[in-house]
């Protein structure tokens, strides 16, 4: 791994959600990053020939200054609030299933391989990569249901330099026989010891108020996969330990909604349910959230969980489609995620694409195709998603989700550098985006660069892949992107 041993300032554009409506452009900023990865100062509008007196003013002179050309920019790293890194190998396979057809036909048969450790290595290895040079600065992974294979896949995450919550299934029943916890008791212990397993990778510093790169995030894998004991054994794990995230699905399907339902007559609701054994507080990230009745989305809004927003898979598992704009009406937190695979990508691009169109989708059933007003006390319900929301939904958004809004998301002095290099060049082989464009970038008024800009940063969200993401800093370290040495 690479690392930046020394501070180190970018000089060049850079861009930045602000919330839901907005971001900067700012066409010639200087942003320093600290030796340990933090920012330590952003000046916007910096000309060229002022560039010495600001690092001079600064303090800064000897240091090494990296300066992007015409068609980079930067940007925070996307956070990806939900994805599965066993299912990684039968991505874009089984989207003619819906979600309880799939996992038996599919998705464990898949994840069961993961008992082989050397298996889980190789493949960890691949998808981990790949999810970073993806732009994933922070994931939220679940593993299989296997201890050893969820440690190696967070050794791999933690070498690898990428921020992320890692959690093994707990799943005890409903399941194949060759697929399946033996009993709650084996299930929660060894969901101890993996929590105790990656926090003793990277030790907590006392002085630190910055939280560790890896941590461990409990997995409860749906109220069906769960007996009550297991989930009450969960919830009191949880209630020790407060800063344990938790990650589970919800209301995705209707079939999953009514067996749920079935399973547990006294819970009022699939939400409830997760309520009832304290699995639903402010750092729990709940999935799909397809079909949340009236009373779900005030108790989800009442605990302050986030949702994670799955669209290519909701789209994929023939689902439905989650009512973001709802949610962020009412100000409940909502982040992207890839949901592999039932969705079919790992990159958190296709997941802004996908919630674009079915944003656009809703609207168009509604007879509602505005785009977002703030004229109204509906501002996102049945609209459009508008560039400046599906940026935000990608990193402050997520951010917010994993309870690390403090930390990553965006740009701002004491933040760490979790961001990408986006190259819109036509060197980085993805001729779509600059190949468009014949203006003389240099020579434009800073309100033309930033128009310019904006311009690069929608067609990068929807016509852009990994070729255009040149380096992946996490924590300041340069850990991956196309220009990154393997
Ligand atoms: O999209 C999903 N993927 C899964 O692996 C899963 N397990 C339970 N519910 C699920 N939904
Ligand atoms: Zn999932």
């Amino acid at each position: 791994m690479e690392s930046i041993k020394k501070s180190c300032i970018f000089y060049g554009a850079v861009i930045n959600p602000k919330s839901l409506q907005s971001f900067s452009v700012s066409p010639q900023c200087l942003l320093a990053v600290d030796a340990i990865g933090n920012i330590d100062w952003i000046v916007d509008d910096v000309e060229p020939h002022t560039l010495q007196d600001v690092l001079a003013s600064k303090g800064c002179i000897e240091s090494e200054v990296i300066a992007l050309r015409e068609g980079e920019f930067i940007i925070p790293g996307f956070i990806d609030t939900h994805t599965h890194a066993p299912q990684v190998p039968n991505m874009g396979t089984g989207g003619q299933y819906e979600l309880l057809d799939w996992l038996e036909n599919v998705t464990f048969p898949t994840e069961a391989k993961f008992s082989d450790v050397n298996f889980a290595r190789e493949t960890y290895t691949s998808v981990v990569r790949r999810v970073i040079d993806s732009g994933t600065t922070t994931c939220c992974y679940y593993g299989s249901l296997h201890l050893e294979a969820t440690k190696i896949l967070a050794d791999i995450v933690y070498a690898f330099g990428q921020r992320a919550f890692v959690g093994k299934c707990n799943m005890n029943r409903h399941c194949p026989g060759h697929y399946i916890e033996p009993s709650f008791e084996d299930s929660v212990a060894d969901t101890q010891t993996l929590i105790s397993y990656i926090r003793s990778l990277s030790p907590q510093q006392d002085n630190s108020s910055q939280e560790p790169l890896v941590q461990p995030i409990l997995t409860p894998r749906f109220a069906i996969s769960c007996t009550d004991d297991l989930l009450s054994s969960l919830g009191n794990l949880a209630s020790s330990d407060p800063k344990l995230r938790i990650q589970t699905h919800i209301s995705e399907n209707k079939s999953e909604i009514s067996f749920t339902r079935e399973l547990f007559p006294s819970a009022s609701s699939y939400a409830g349910v997760y309520d009832m054994f304290g699995l639903l507080r402010q750092n729990t990230i709940l999935a799909h959230a397809v079909h949340l009745t009236e009373d779900e989305i005030d108790l989800i809004k009442s605990k302050d969980a986030g949702i994670s927003h799955c669209p290519t898979s909701n789209f994929n598992l023939s689902s439905g489609i989650a009512p973001v704009g709802v949610y962020l009406d009412k100000g409940i937190k909502v982040g992207l995620g890839t949901d592999v695979s039932g969705g079919f990508n790992v990159s958190i691009l296709n997941a802004i694409q996908n919630a674009s169109v079915a944003a656009k989708v809703c609207s168009l059933q509604t007879g509602n195709s505005g785009s977002e007003s703030s004229s109204m006390s509906a501002i996102y319900a049945n609209k459009q998603l508008s560039i400046p929301s599906l940026f935000y939904l990608a990193t402050i958004g997520g951010a917010a989700v994993c309870g690390l809004e403090n930390q990553v998301g965006s740009f701002a002095t004491g933040k760490s550098f979790d961001a990408l290099i986006v190259n819109v060049r036509d060197e980085a082989g993805n001729p779509t985006i600059w190949g468009l464009d014949d203006t003389n970038f240099t020579n434009l008024s800073i309100e033309d660069k930033k128009k310019h800009l904006e311009g690069w940063l929608e067609r990068f969200l929807f016509c852009g892949d990994d070729r255009n993401i040149e380096r992946v800093y996490v924590q300041g370290t340069f850990v991956g992107g196309r220009t990154f040495r393997r």
